[in-house]
């Protein structure tokens, strides 16, 4: 099922998210029901944060066409290094596309969705979007590493747009 999307600044997205005891069915369907909502926003990454879930589940897909669905529970760096600059957008916050700044390569560990513990060496835009949806699972958005000028002008922005929408 599609699950709303929180936006910024909501302040539920600052929540720390749990770890997850089990991977049990109810994960499961979390899962499918994220990457359902990934696909439809369209995104390439999605934490459960963002949909007021607050467990450590992630589903990042950064493929072309969609074959490409991984599920990162209680995902964790391991290692980083490099430096990579790249223009972010956020799911939470509509329209806003900034640079930041994050390690090149991380090695992350998490469990899939049978529960069985992987290791991922990851590079390029699939690091950008782990260590964009582990902040998210942290209570951080992207935003927040902006000059506090840049997010005051991000928030005015969107205070905005919701009075026209509302
Ligand atoms: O809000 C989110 O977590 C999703 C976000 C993740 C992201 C990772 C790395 C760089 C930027 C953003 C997005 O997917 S924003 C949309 C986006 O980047 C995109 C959408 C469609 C195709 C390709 C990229
Ligand atoms: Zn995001």
């Amino acid at each position: 099922a599609l699950l709303p999307i929180l936006r910024y600044p909501d302040p539920r997205l600052h929540t720390i998210a749990q770890p997850v005891g089990s991977v049990d069915d109810e994960i499961r369907q979390l899962v499918a029901d994220m990457a359902e909502t990934m696909y439809e926003a369209p995104g390439v990454g999605l934490a459960a944060t963002q949909v007021n879930v607050h467990k450590r589940v992630v589903v990042i897909d950064v493929s072309e066409d969609k074959t490409g669905l991984m599920a990162l529970i209680n995902p964790e760096i391991l290692e980083r290094s490099g430096e990579q600059e790249c223009e972010e957008g956020c799911l939470s916050v509509p329209g806003i596309y900034e640079k930041v700044t994050r390690a090149e390569r991380v090695k992350v560990r998490a469990l899939n969705e049978k529960g069985e513990s992987r290791e991922i060496e990851a590079e390029g835009l699939l690091a950008v979007c782990i260590q964009h949806e582990i902040d998210h699972l942290d209570g951080k958005v992207f935003v927040e590493y902006l000059s506090s000028l840049k997010l005051s002008r991000i928030k005015s922005k969107l205070a905005k747009k919701a009075r026209i929408t509302a």
